[in-house]
Formats: structure tokens, sequence, C-alpha cells
């Protein structure tokens, strides 16, 4: 199979786990007979820096012309610690996201048995829980209309959804229930929004057409706290795209830590896969971030393509990693291995299909060898 894949590596730790993931690709390619043409494209500081733009017009074309995106993260904290600047790096992501029209952002949440105790859930609590959340990525408050007085004494962001948005990440959320435990959960604020209100009515309309999924509904706080108390009742999370954002971090607790979560957003052809992580700028440059978040995107980036195998063949080796203790500061802040060695091991594991056939001594070597 040939398919030309565009790679936004964007700031802070982005260039660095995208390239763990690319090396992966590269090793499923090779192993499968499979040809992946990169274009590497700018956006985010990156691309201010570059360009004076966050989002060149070359790299909307480049996607939109693509097979599938990877993309790593955006942001710099020149621009966090600067209220005052017109021009931002997260502009050029939401710009993105509405000009491919990637409307359902896909968050899987799963566990690892070998990370149970590191989490501060109970392990009862926590082992076996394997939800989704359907963040819609393309509308409400982060694209509604901003404004902010000349003295800035007073701001205000619109949050706006229109029937048609809902109806479409809906239906794939729905679809998607289908397919695996049969229940969706809506999250909204109901009881205070009208755009909530309006979520809801669509949604429980929608539901007619899916009789064989149960639904219910949950105010966000309360989901906040369910996410943590008992994640298990969790099989699709629908929700809006504040939400969204907001809970699928606080969800990266159950499963270990914030750098192992992936995505996908897709829409109207376009589809892109990214880490629900940021730049996380503290650890940039330093070989320490987790890379599994950016990986486990290439493999459904890899399902998106309908190369099952491989994807499933990605994910048994991001799982190996895990179960023998091949992981990063943020799982082992004491015996951890660096972003470069965890990518190098999942190519290892890729190449030789079998555990077996990796030499552990080799792996301790790199590990002590850089430290
Ligand atoms: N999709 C994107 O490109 C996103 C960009 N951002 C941007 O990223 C910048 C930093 O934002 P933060 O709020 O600090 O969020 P962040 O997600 O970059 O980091 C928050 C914390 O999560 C942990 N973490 C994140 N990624 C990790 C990884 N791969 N391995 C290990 N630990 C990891 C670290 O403890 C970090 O301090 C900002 O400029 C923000 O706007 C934030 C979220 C998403
Ligand atoms: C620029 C932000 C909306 C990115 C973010 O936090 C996310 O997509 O998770
Ligand atoms: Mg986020």
């Amino acid at each position: 199979m040939e398919k030309n894949i565009v790679v936004i590596e964007g700031d802070g730790i982005g260039p660095e786990v995208t390239r763990q993931s690319v090396k992966v690709l590269n090793t499923i390619a090779e192993q499968f007979g499979h040809t992946f043409h990169y274009t590497y494209c700018l956006m985010g500081a990156d691309a201010i820096d570059k360009t004076g733009n966050p989002l060149p017009d070359e790299t909307i074309e480049a996607c939109l012309n693509s097979d599938a995106i990877l993309f790593g993260a955006i942001g710099h904290p020149k621009y966090d610690n600067d209220p005052t600047a017109k021009v931002r790096p997260e502009q050029g992501l939401l710009k993105l996201r509405k000009s491919l029209q990637l409307f359902a952002n896909i968050r899987p949440v799963t566990t690892y048995a070998s990370l149970h105790h590191l989490s501060p859930l109970k392990t009862k609590n926590i082992e076996g829980v394997d939800f989704v959340i359907f963040r819609e990525l393309t509308g409400g408050i982060y694209f509604g209309k901003k404004e902010v007085n000349e003295e800035r004494t007073q701001a205000s962001d619109d949050c706006v959804y229109t029937r048609e948005e809902i109806e479409r990440v809906s239906h794939l959320a729905f679809q998607y229930a289908q397919q695996r435990r049969k229940k969706l959960t809506l999250v909204d604020k109901a009881n205070v929004l009208e755009t909530s209100r309006l979520w809801r009515k669509v949604v429980q309309e929608i539901a007619a057409q899916y009789a064989d999924v149960a639904v219910d509904f949950l105010f966000v706080d309360n989901a906040a706290m369910q996410i943590i108390l008992n994640p298990k009742q969790f099989d699709v999370v629908l929700t809006e795209n504040m939400f969204g954002d907001i809970i699928s971090d606080e969800a990266s607790v159950i499963s270990g830590s914030l750098g192992l979560l992936p995505s996908a957003s897709i829409g109207k052809g376009a589809a892109l896969f990214e880490p629900i992580h940021g730049s996380y700028p503290q650890a940039a440059g330093k070989d320490i971030a987790n890379p599994l978040g950016s990986i486990l995107s290439a493999a459904m980036l890899l399902d998106h393509l309908g190369l099952a195998k491989e994807a499933a063949l990605v994910r048994e080796a991001a799982e190996w990693t895990l179960s023998n203790s091949f992981v990063t500061k943020d799982i082992d802040p004491v015996n951890f291995y660096f972003t470069s060695t965890i990518g190098e091991l999942i190519c290892d594991y890729v190449s030789n299909r079998v555990p077996g056939g990796i030499n552990k001594a080799n792996i301790e070597l790199r590990k002590s060898t850089i430290i």
C-alpha cells in the first residue's frame, strides 16, 4: 500500500514524540511492504517564528491532499504568558480543525494492568476501564465570537452550537456505541446552558434511531466526579468541545499519564491523529516525554488506512514496553527510559515480532549509557 502522510511536529515535545511515531510507521512499512511518503508542514509557534502565521496556507493545502495527518503538539510559554499576544500558536490548530472539518475527536481511555499500582485511584475501580470520549471539535466556545474592551476590563467568548453540528457528531458516537457495549452518555450542563439544552434535545431525538443503544445524561460537574469515582460505568461519552477537552485530560489519570492517550480527529474527509497532551514545554528537547500517546495515535492512523493488523501490532508493542517496565519518567521517575529508546524498542518489537527476540541486556546498556 502507498500512502501520503502529512507530518506536523509542532512545538515543545511535539517533534521528539512525533519522530518516534514516524520511526514506528517506517518499521511497519518495511515489515508489511508498504510505502509511506511524508510531507512535513509547519504549524504553531514554530510556524509563527518561521512565517509569521500559525497555520500557513501550504499546510492546509498539503493536509487536504493527504491520506492522513500525524500531528504532535503546539504551544509555547512566550504566548501562554502573554495574554495580549494577538497571533497565537493555538489559533493554528483551531483553524486547521475547522478548515479540514474535523468535527469529531475520538479519545479512547484504557488501562494497563502493569500501571494500575501507579494510579492514585484504587485498582479495583480502574481495572478493565475502557471507554471512548467523543468530543465535538469544531464548534462551541473555542470558535465563538471573542471580544475584549479597550481597557481590558471586560471580555466575552460566545458558545454557539447548531442542530447540524450536534447531529453529525452524535450519529458517529451512536454508531461507535453500537460496535461496543451499546451505551452512550451525553455530558452537558443542560441545567444552566441553552446550548446544552439543545444538545440534550437533539441527542434524545437521535436516540430513537438507535434503539439498541442505552442513553443516559450527566451534568458535566457530576461527570467530572463520576469519571474518577466509577469510570467503569462509561462506554461512549459524547460531549461538546470544551467539556471534552477538560474531562479527557482528567480521564488520563485513570490510564496512568497524560502522555499515554491518543486521539483521532475525523469529519468530512481528512483525518488527523494526535496525542491528547500539549507541548509540555518543560520537557522539550530532554528526551523524557512519553511517546506512547503519539505512537498509539499512529496506530489509530493505521486503522484509518485500513491496516488493522499493523495497528494491532503497534498496540501490542506499546503494551509490551509497559508490561516490561520500559517506561518514561512520567511513569517511573527513578528507573526510566528515554523517549527515543521507547521508540526504538517498539520498532524492535515490531520487526522481531516476538519479545523473546529482544536482548534485554542491550536495552539496559542503552539506558545507562545515555544517563
Ligand atoms: N493539542 C495541542 O497541541 C495542545 C496544546 N496545548 C498547549 O501546550 C502548552 C502546555 O500546556 P499544558 O497545560 O502544560 O499541557 P500539557 O499537556 O503540555 O502538559 C501538562 C502536563 O502533562 C504532563 N505531560 C503532558 N504530555 C506528556 C508526555 N508526552 N509525557 C509525559 N508527561 C506529559 C506533564 O506533567 C505536563 O506538565 C500550552 O501552550 C498549551 O496551549 C495544550 C493542550 C493540547
Ligand atoms: C488548543 C487547545 C484547544 C488544544 C487542546 O487542549 C486539545 O485539543 O486537547
Ligand atoms: Mg486539551
